[in-house]
């Protein structure tokens, strides 16, 4: 593993400005990582945990599978966090223009919350995304946009209070052919944070939604978005490239929906794989003391611990990190050959280094400030809690 490193170093050192040198420099990172003892012993990570289901947790149908907690769930095995993230991240290139490192977009901000979709949307830009934009209702855009100049903001949605009942069909599709515009745009798009639960807005969201995963673009889904999508569950069936981020309540709501039973802490991991397995096709990280995450057919956490402060936020900071990792995975496998017996998938990889980098952060804030940590102080250190694994200059 050591060695494989000073290889990569030494490699960036050496980079030419050709206009793909990026992707040549990302092409070779990658043929020597597959043959790396770090990689090998990662695969092992990922695939050793793999609960073989019958049908692959794919069987073909547009309904919920038939519960499946029968599935053999193997050990839940801790994440190689730190190779992950160190992996996928793609190096600094002079080559490079705006928008390669990741442009995401944010689905949320409402009367009440404005904070939410701000920590998600300059999160993606701290940990290194080159465009972080924020679709939010009228009222929060203002509030939103004077918290940084950093994002690109649009006013776009609206709420049932703002909206009389014969102008709902109208407001809806324009609110639709202005985010149409936008969406293909983007390399990963988050809806949740700080949505809010009105129904004219919830019934939008679902239209991009449905608009997005007809597009192919990835999905993070976290906080209110997972409130729209426990009560049409439709929208993120067999949709692999979507994932899901609940916190302890919201998973309870959840499976109470989905598998129609309790969370069951001793069979947490069964469980986790058979919500996986039920929805079908998607990634979910369940968020608490470890963040544990599951594709379906594989079971990996990450518990590196973070900070004794529970305060607000936290959940958001780690959703707008998980979609840039998760694009920057895809892109480092799509760039790459990959051994045939590798199955490898870039949204658990995303998670993974999301949930790592969230912790890091709140550790160092938490030593620094203590008691008064908030998630504006975790914001600060994303930056040097990514440098520390993965230096800029390598
Ligand atoms: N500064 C901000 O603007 C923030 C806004 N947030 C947003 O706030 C919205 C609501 O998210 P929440 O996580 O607060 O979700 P909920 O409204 O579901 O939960 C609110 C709180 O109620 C309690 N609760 C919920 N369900 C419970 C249950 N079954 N049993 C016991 N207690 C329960 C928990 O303390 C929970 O944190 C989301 O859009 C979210 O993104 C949060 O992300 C936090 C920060
Ligand atoms: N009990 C815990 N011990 C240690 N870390 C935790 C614990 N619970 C949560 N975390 C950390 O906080 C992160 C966010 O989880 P949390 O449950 O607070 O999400 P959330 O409720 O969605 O947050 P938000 O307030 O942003 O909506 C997790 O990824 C994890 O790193
Ligand atoms: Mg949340």
């Amino acid at each position: 593993m050591y060695n494989a490193e000073q290889g990569e170093a030494t490699m960036s050192l050496s980079m030419g400005a050709c206009p793909h040198a990026w992707q040549h420099q990302l092409q070779h990172r990658g043929r020597m990582w597959a043959a790396s003892p770090a990689f090998r012993r990662q695969l092992f990570l990922l695939r050793s945990l793999a609960p073989t289901c019958a049908d692959g947790g794919r069987a073909s149908s547009s309904s919920l599978r038939p519960h499946a907690m029968s599935a053999a769930a193997g050990p839940v095995y801790e994440a190689d966090a730190e190779a992950v993230v160190r992996r996928i991240t793609p190096p600094l290139d002079r080559a490079r223009h705006k928008g390669q490192a990741g442009k995401i977009a944010i689905i949320g901000g409402c009367r009440e919350y404005t904070g939410a979709p701000y920590f998600a949307a300059i999160s993606a830009l701290k940990v290194g995304a080159d465009l972080s934009h924020v679709f939010c209702t009228k009222d929060a855009a203002t509030v939103i946009k004077s918290y940084s100049p950093e994002l690109i903001v649009h006013p776009i949605l609206e709420e049932s209070y703002s909206v009389r009942d014969d102008e709902r069909e109208s407001v809806s599709s324009s609110i639709l052919t202005e985010v149409i515009k936008w969406v293909e745009r983007f390399d990963c798009i988050v809806v949740g944070p700080g949505l809010g639960r009105d129904s004219f807005l919830m019934d939008c969201v679902s239209n991009i939604m449905r608009h997005a995963r007809q597009a192919n673009i990835p999905i993070v889904v976290d906080g209110d978005g997972l409130f729209l999508i426990t009560n049409n569950i439709g929208l993120v069936e067999d949709n692999s490239l979507a994932i899901l981020t609940p916190n302890v309540y919201e998973y309870k709501r959840l499976v109470q929906k989905i598998l129609n039973c309790e969370v069951n802490e001793e069979n947490a991991s069964e469980q986790l794989t058979a919500l996986c397995q039920k929805i079908g096709g998607v990634t979910i990280m369940k968020k608490g003391k470890a963040d544990v995450i599951s594709d379906g057919k594989k079971v990996t956490q990450v518990s590196t611990f973070g900070s004794p402060r529970r305060c607000g936020g936290q959940g958001d900071i780690l959703s707008g990190s998980v979609a840039v990792f998760s694009s920057w995975a895809r892109h480092f496998l799509l760039s790459n050959e990959q051994p045939k017996e590798t199955s490898v998938n870039p949204m658990v990889l995303g998670c993974i280094a999301g949930s790592l980098l969230l912790r890091k952060a709140a550790a160092l804030a938490f030593e620094k400030n203590k008691r008064s940590t908030v998630t504006t102080d975790i914001i600060e250190f994303l930056g040097q809690s990514l440098e520390d694994i993965c230096p800029a200059g390598r």
